[in-house]
């Protein structure tokens, strides 16, 4: 939808009888009408622009909409008449730059070695004087999405870039066995559906909107003055611009929503002051303001924000838009969406009455550009979403998560030392498979299982089966046998907590570790809730964080039972250098985790440098810290055994200022205690003869209160799902993991802790077998399994004394803190 070339300011055609019409008369009334529809509507037409055929036939597919047109052009050549649009959209879909995917934006480079496939002419097109003196300076903004695509449309994909159309047919088969290729290598690949063949394949959107501007400088408060700035005189007649006069004799922070805008105009026969004065008293605003403060997040909100901003500048220049889709006073309608269609339609025009100004905002709901272009949404009812928070400090993570955050955790040259340490470690890692939203995906980071020496002598169990375990800790999945821990790694957990005395038998130890190393903006892992096979519900996790700082990002999983009450929230938790974040009894529960991938992080320089390491040359001693780019690692210990056992008192470190070299790298060491109750020996194995795998119930925990009501039905449903969706194996309708009551003190996050929690072993052989496993299931019993106690059977987190259980807990990170105080 754009409009291009000379253009003197008009107004849309739809809306011009609107703006020609005469004040005090019904004739004025009933356009004005018409102008509230144009306004309410949203979007009164849209003229798609689409150069290439198949993309057209989607396109005409996807949106049945009368107010949509589609035909065929190009950026400069876009069919649509000057003055013609209130607000243009761009939108350029190209591959993301992720893993595999970044290796097939290398094909077409061979054949186009100046890119002149990616160029970015068009936007040349959009800085011409006339765009700048029209319309307001372009906003864009990237929208990541996975198109779901099987290797043949990857294929196809490719061969249509249009570096690789003019190729001679040979050249094209090569392409297509360099692109299945690339797919085999799999660097970063994710799988829907891994039997069908279906795939993620990451795409940015890039989407720039460019809105209409009028530009009046307010030179009277009569309203009866205003000049566009731009050159062209309106008559104030002009309902637009009586709209922006009104506009500017209000509080800038009290400015409702259009359509009352117009009610009060039209109650107030056009008379501006009046309609202000009126406006003033109203008791509604409040809503219309808050909904126009919140920030956006989405398209949606992007498009329909902009008069807060109008409504700042508004002192001498006022800066507004005549867009269809500008603010979000402009786009209300009827709390019918999908009617949008008929009721674009003039009121009658017979109607000589004037509508009826409702003073109120909630029978109308924001209309979004895009959905003209989705199918009718029934009505939702309306829960409110809390936009993502960060939580910067340790209070704030306490406060909102069951996580503690504790930062400069170890001595600095200790953390540097490990640093270091993993890094070189890390060259022998690898790429793990990952559950992601029920699937099985290959993380696109390094990773690798450590175990304590002596951590596979617990309980007496056989060391093979520990092995085992350790080899399995991801998902079921066979890696490589642990490392032991590095020296430095034992000096960075070297005690125990929980029970300490020891006498009971029950301590948390750091018996294994799982560590990761994410390298630059594009790794991370998706969002998971770690296994709980050998750790037991309501396990404690220290996750260690080392080098360049990420975010950690928690987002609870909402019970279905509240789904309609609540929405999720997203905490983002940036995690430094020698930070430890500990994930306390009942996150794997409640939350699920990640590290995302980000636009861009601040690169790491170590306040240490490298050790000189005893009969090493400093060049050897200087190992690159980026374990993705061999070429320039002068010495590479393959494994952590390799490197020289030192005593961590005495760490022999170079000045500060020589030898540092800066890292985008992250190491993560998420320290576990394997429990003896939930030992290899202990597992139950399902038909296919493997390890099944322990997983919570996020979905169904159940409010002690309410289950007492319908523990019942809700039990059904469970039983169902997963007879539906797994198998026929079945379950006892034993309760899980019954959680403490009367808990006080809570904190925010432990409000809905009255969860009873079911457990169930499920068979997890597809992971390692094409998908094809046995699909059996059973409920854990809890006792008849003998298993427990767990840290939910207290009474409550926030225990004053040490309790004999496995976990650690709040007292025990005063004891962590005082221990790191004294370390060295
Ligand atoms: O890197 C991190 O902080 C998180 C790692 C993680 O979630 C895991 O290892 O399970
Ligand atoms: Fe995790």
């Amino acid at each position: 939808m754009k409009s291009k070339g000379a253009m003197t300011y008009e107004l849309h055609p739809q809306a011009r009888d609107g703006f020609k019409a005469q004040r005090h008369s019904e004739e004025y009334d009933r356009n004005i009408i018409r102008l509230k529809d144009r306004f309410r509507n949203g979007i009164v037409e849209l003229k798609a622009v689409e150069p290439s055929e198949g993309m057209r036939a989607v396109f005409s597919n996807a949106v049945k909409d009368a107010r949509v047109s589609l035909s065929e052009g190009t950026f400069d050549r876009t069919g649509v008449q000057n003055d013609w649009a209130d607000l243009i959209v761009i939108a350029t879909q190209g591959a993301k730059r992720v893993g595999w995917v970044t290796k097939l934006w290398d094909i077409p480079a061979q054949y186009d070695p100046l890119r002149l496939h990616q160029t970015e002419q068009w936007r040349g097109l959009y800085a011409s004087p006339l765009y700048e003196q029209y319309f307001q300076p372009s906003e864009e903004r990237v929208f990541s999405h996975d198109v779901p695509s099987t290797s043949q449309a990857v294929t196809g994909r490719v061969l249509s870039w249009s570096a690789i159309v003019p190729l001679e047919e040979q050249e094209k088969v090569k392409v297509k066995e360099n692109v299945l290729e690339i797919m085999n290598e799999g660097e970063g690949l994710e799988w829907i559906d891994q039997e069908k063949g279906l795939l993620k394949f990451p795409h940015d959107t890039l989407v720039v909107v460019i809105r209409r501007k009028i530009v009046v400088s307010r030179t009277a408060t009569d309203a009866s003055d205003f000049k566009l700035l731009a050159g062209t005189t309106m008559s104030n007649d002009d309902t637009e611009i009586l709209l922006v006069s009104l506009i500017s004799l209000l509080e800038p922070h009290n400015i409702p929503a259009q359509s009352e805008l117009l009610d009060a105009l039209v109650d107030c026969d056009g008379d501006v002051e009046a309609a202000a004065q009126r406006l003033r008293q109203s008791s509604t605003r409040s809503t219309a303001v808050k909904k126009r403060k919140r920030a956006a997040t989405d398209l949606k909100d992007w498009l329909t924000i902009s008069s807060a901003k109008t409504s700042d500048k508004r002192a001498k220049t006022i800066t507004s838009t005549s867009s269809i889709a500008s603010e979000s006073p402009n786009l209300t309608s009827s709390s019918k969406p999908h009617s949008l269609g008929p009721s674009l339609k003039p009121q009658s025009a017979g109607s000589s009455s004037r509508p009826r100004s409702t003073g109120s905002l909630s029978h109308v709901k924001p209309v979004d550009l895009m959905s003209v272009l989705r199918a009718p949404a029934p009505d939702q009812p309306t829960v409110v979403r809390n936009p993502p928070l960060t939580l910067s400090n340790p209070a704030m993570v306490a406060q909102h998560t069951p996580c503690t955050l504790h930062y400069s955790i170890l001595p600095p040259e200790l953390a540097c030392e490990l640093y270091y340490t993993m890094l070189d470690a890390a060259q022998g890692w690898s790429r793990n498979k990952w559950w992601l939203f029920d699937r099985i995906v290959v993380s696109p980071h390094l990773t690798s299982f450590f175990a304590r020496v002596d951590g596979f002598e617990l309980e007496g169990e056989p060391e093979e089966a520990w092995k085992e375990a350790a080899q399995l800790w991801y998902n079921g999945r066979k890696s490589d046998p642990p490392h032991p821990f590095p020296e430095e790694m034992e000096a960075a957990f070297p005690l125990e907590w929980g029970g300490s005395s020891g006498t009971d038998g029950m301590t948390w130890r750091a018996n294994v570790a799982a560590a990761n190393c994410y390298q630059g903006t594009k790794e991370g892992v998706g969002f998971h809730s770690d296994q709980l096979t050998n750790l037991g519900p309501y396990p404690t996790i220290a996750s260690l964080s080392l080098g360049t700082t990420r975010i950690f990002r928690l987002r609870e999983v909402v019970p279905s039972i509240e789904a309609d009450k609540r929405h999720a929230r997203t905490y983002n938790v940036p995690l430094p250098h020698n930070s430890l974040i500990i994930m306390h009894a009942s996150t794997q529960e409640r939350f699920k985790h990640c590290i995302p991938q980000l636009p861009a992080i601040d690169v790491f320089h170590p306040p240490f440098p490298r050790r000189r390491i005893p009969g090493m040359s400093l060049e050897k001693s200087q190992l690159t810290s980026s374990p993705a780019s061999p070429a320039s690692v002068s010495v590479v210990p393959s494994t952590p055994s390799n490197v020289k056992p030192h005593s961590r008192k005495k760490l022999i470190l170079d000045s500060p200022a020589e030898n540092t070299p800066s890292s985008n790298c992250r190491i993560n060491i998420t320290f576990r205690f394997y429990r003896p109750d939930f030992a290899a020996t202990k597992i139950p194995r399902c038909k296919c003869g493997v390890p099944c795998i322990l997983r919570p119930d996020m979905k169904h925990r159940v409010d002690r209160r309410e289950d007492d009501i319908k523990g019942t039905q809700i039990g059904e449903d469970i039983r169902n799902e997963n007879l539906k969706g797994k198998g026929k194996e079945g379950g006892t309708e034993e309760r899980g993991v019954p959680s403490s009551k009367n808990r006080n003190n809570r904190k925010d996050h432990e409000d809905r802790e009255e969860y009873h929690i079911k457990y169930w072993w499920t068979c997890y052989a597809g992971v390692q077998n094409d998908g094809k496993g046995c699909g059996m299931w059973k409920v854990m019993d809890v006792k008849a399994e003998g298993r427990g106690p767990f840290i939910s059977d207290l009474e409550g987190l926030h225990v004053l004394k040490l309790e004999p259980i496995y976990g650690l807990i709040f007292e025990d990170i005063k004891i962590l803190e005082r221990m790191q105080k004294s370390f060295l």
